[in-house]
């Protein structure tokens, strides 16, 4: 028998991730090749954003999806969000000329406290949320913080762009297969100040840290390159990373979904006050998933260099976190 269509909200759903994106959901890349999925698209009410939507949904409906049993525009979220199982946040305010990053905290706050609400008001009580939107660790605090009536383990954001970029490097550096890569994560923000920590890495049985054997190369060569490839991006396309983010938003929900298999990824999810981190901070670890849970990867230790690295992407964190308290 077939399954009953969940549903899937999409927020800046015409934008560049949103493209890279839908069409990947719709095929049941996402959540299984046997799961129909009902689109809910939320898109800001201005006509050009509703237009480029209404072009989206045309382009979906061509590609006659037999996983797609549904698609709806919306510009209201609490239309968006009404029963909606997932929810991928993607939507949020791009730093514009003059802007500081207090007003860029500011901007995103009003939009993920409306969101949260709406969330909280009319989602299903099991929504799995995930903010891609920028700050996207912060967002996601703000959408929890305004969702009491909702599970805030079910408020994550994306890290997983920076892991399997992590991923990528290393097994450009040693020969590895990528996909070969385990128990690999990535602590803290999603900004430069993540910490990619392949201490516990292996490839087929084998310590990644003993193969490479380079502390110099990953204090100052593989962390800058992973933090800073997101602006190598843009610099090199004059656009922020779309498909790269699109893959990892479906790489971060499958994985929720259908489970790791034992495998380690890494999910921005609030913390309980493991490994120090401060309870209720969205915060990058390692953890895997089973039967639509995730659990954080506990009791591993923590040298004095990342700690070093944990304390710095903390303290970030902190400062956006306190910098919309008061909004909240
Ligand atoms: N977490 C990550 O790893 C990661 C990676 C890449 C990009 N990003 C972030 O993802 C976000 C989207 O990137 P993009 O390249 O798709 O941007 P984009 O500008 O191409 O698209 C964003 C879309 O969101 C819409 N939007 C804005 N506010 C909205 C709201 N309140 N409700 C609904 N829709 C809204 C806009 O109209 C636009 O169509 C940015 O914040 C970007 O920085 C995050
Ligand atoms: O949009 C950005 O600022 C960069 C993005 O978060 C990325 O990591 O590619």
């Amino acid at each position: 028998m077939s399954k009953k269509p969940v549903r899937v909200a999409v927020t800046g759903a015409a934008g560049q991730i949103g493209y890279a994106l839908l069409f990947r959901i719709a095929s049941g890349e996402m959540l299984g090749k046997d799961q129909p999925v009902i689109l809910q698209l939320l898109e800001i009410p201005d006509e050009k954003a509703q237009n480029a939507l209404k072009g989206v949904i045309m382009e979906l409906e061509d590609c006659a999806f037999p996983l797609l049993a549904g698609i709806e525009a919306h510009s209201d979220p609490l239309q968006a969000f009404k029963d909606t199982d997932y929810a991928l946040l993607v939507g949020a305010r791009p730093r514009g000329p003059g802007m500081e990053r207090a007003d860029l905290l500011a901007a995103n706050a009003q939009i993920f406290t409306a969101q949260g609400k709406a969330l909280n008001a009319v989602a299903s009580r099991n929504v799995k949320v995930l903010v891609v939107g920028n700050p996207a660790n912060t967002n996601a605090y703000i959408a929890m913080k305004s969702a009491p009536d909702l599970p805030a383990k079910n408020f994550t954001a994306m890290l997983r762009l920076d892991h399997n970029r992590a991923a990528s490097q290393l097994a450009a550096k040693a020969g590895f297969k990528v996909g070969d890569i385990k128990s690999l994560t990535v602590w803290g923000n999603h900004s430069p100040t993540m910490y990619a920590d392949y201490r516990f890495a292996t490839v087929n049985g084998k310590s990644v840290k003993e193969t490479i054997n380079d502390q110099d190369w990953n204090a100052n060569v593989f962390l800058p390159t992973v933090g800073k490839r997101g602006a190598a991006i843009i610099n090199a396309r004059g656009l922020s990373s779309a498909a790269s983010a699109a893959n990892a938003a479906i790489d971060h929900m499958r994985d929720w979904a259908l489970g790791s298999n034992g495998e380690w990824v890494t999910m921005g999810v609030p913390s309980n006050g493991e490994y120090g981190i401060p309870a209720g901070m969205v915060f990058g670890f390692p953890v895997t998933t089973a039967n639509g849970e995730y659990k954080i990867v506990e009791g591993l230790e923590i040298d004095a260099f990342s700690q070093e690295c944990i304390n710095k992407t903390l303290a970030e964190l902190q400062g956006e976190q306190d910098g919309v308290k008061h909004l909240l």
